[in-house]
């Protein structure tokens, strides 16, 4: 089930909210400019699926987006827990960043953690399989894709050289939660 948790940026053991309201949550996250968003495949995906097969499935969102957008480029991205790579691949987001460019993603399946880190505040959004999540440019933040990474998710580009990572340097995403299953969520 998808979460948002609102902390104060030095207080990361007692959230001030914490929701799976997906309404509130849109509406929380829409006051720091964030877009959240559900969408539904317009043909069975799963993952393993070839990237034109799922592009296809969400078609008629991806089009509305760019031409709302401008993006240049989409594309898939998936880990498994068995990917050989997975620890570099999940240490390469876990530092406190931005970028140049709005950070559009869609999860087709799986899950991520994003963090926010907005003012005095930290914003932990769980990413679910059908939630489109839009980080305003230059927005601090960082993702856990977890020990155990399972995720299928569409990205979205205006830049010509894909993700490039701006890091500040911080040591506040070592103090927030990281990407664990939720006790009792199925
Ligand atoms: C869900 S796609 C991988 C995460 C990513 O691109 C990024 O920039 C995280 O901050
Ligand atoms: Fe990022
Ligand atoms: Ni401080």
């Amino acid at each position: 089930m998808s979460r948002l948790r609102i902390f104060d940026q030095h207080s990361p053991d007692t959230p001030e909210l914490a929701t799976s309201d997906l309404a509130r949550i849109a509406e929380e996250l829409a006051k720091i400019g964030v877009g959240f968003e559900q969408w539904e495949a317009g043909a069975p995906v799963k993952a393993g699926d070839a990237p034109d097969i799922i592009l296809d499935a969400y078609k008629q969102d991806i089009e509305r987006l760019v031409a709302e957008r401008g993006f240049k480029t989409v594309d898939v991205v998936s880990i498994s827990p068995e990917h050989p790579e997975r620890e570099t691949m999940r240490g390469k987001f876990l530092d406190e960043h931005f970028h140049k460019e709005d950070e559009v993603r869609f999860f087709v399946d799986g899950s991520g953690l994003f963090t926010l880190h907005v003012d005095e505040k930290v914003y932990e959004i769980l990413c679910e399989k059908g939630d489109l999540i839009a980080v305003p440019d230059s927005t601090l933040h960082w993702f856990d894709m977890g020990s155990e990474p399972s995720f299928v998710a569409i990205r979205f580009f205006t830049e010509p050289d894909g993700w490039v990572g701006h890091f500040t340097g911080t040591d506040i995403a070592l103090r927030f939660p990281r990407h664990e299953p939720i006790k009792g969520d199925s």
